[in-house]
């Protein structure tokens, strides 16, 4: 189970992400966000990381430009594009190097037709809930079908409901936020460490 620990801000809780075992850390670089970090900030944060999990940096509808700009300059391995952003977008940020990562709400999946299905399903996806980052559980009811590639699940997963809703969709990992914070924005040690176990359990 592959487990990402989204929207760290200080060296101590990316400390406790890879301590914990987490495979993936996460930055937003999103506006308007209680998490958002600078590409200098995310850039100090990204050396301490061990060559071996992934770095992801967090954009929404940002143009591709800033995207990999940024990117560049924090140093991290992989994009996470949580807007709109086309598979043209995707394949750009691949061609730049980085690996890459688009989430889509259990909506957006499903007004996709079968032919961008496939093209899709070939991108490693992030099945979230509407709101990215709010601490929302993803609404598995209304998903017509999960992605038949690499994805991973995320939305209102906690250390209390990670093992349960990772075991009945069956995603080939996890990604958390809100769950692993002991006040909005303010990642929590002991939390990030019960939900790697748990994840894991
Ligand atoms: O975390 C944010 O504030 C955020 C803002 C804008 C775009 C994406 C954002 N987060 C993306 C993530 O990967 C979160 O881990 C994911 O949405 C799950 O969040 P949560 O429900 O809080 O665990």
């Amino acid at each position: 189970m592959y487990v990402k620990i989204c929207g760290l801000q200080t060296a101590e809780t990316v400390a406790a992400a890879v301590d914990a075992g987490a495979d993936a850390v996460g930055f937003v670089f999103a506006p308007g966000s209680p998490r958002t970090v600078t590409a200098e900030l995310a850039a100090e944060l990204v050396v301490q990381v061990p060559a071996g999990v992934e770095t992801v940096g967090v954009f929404r509808n940002q143009p591709l430009s800033e995207v990999l700009d940024t990117a560049r300059r924090a140093g991290v391995s992989t994009v996470q594009l949580h807007g709109d952003e086309s598979l043209a977008d995707m394949h750009q940020a691949k061609a730049a190097g980085f690996r890459t990562l688009r989430a889509f709400s259990a909506e957006a999946y499903n007004a996709i037709t079968a032919a961008e299905k496939q093209a899709w399903d070939a991108e490693r996806l992030l099945l979230d809930a509407v709101e990215p980052g709010a601490g929302v559980t993803f609404d598995a009811a209304m998903l017509h079908s999960v992605p038949s590639g690499f994805w991973l699940l995320a939305g209102g997963l906690t250390p209390g409901n990670v093992a349960a809703l990772a075991s009945s969709l069956k995603p080939n990992g996890v990604d958390v936020s809100s769950g692993v914070e002991s006040s909005r924005g303010i990642k929590d040690a002991a939390l990030i460490r019960a939900f790697v176990r748990a994840a894991r359990s």
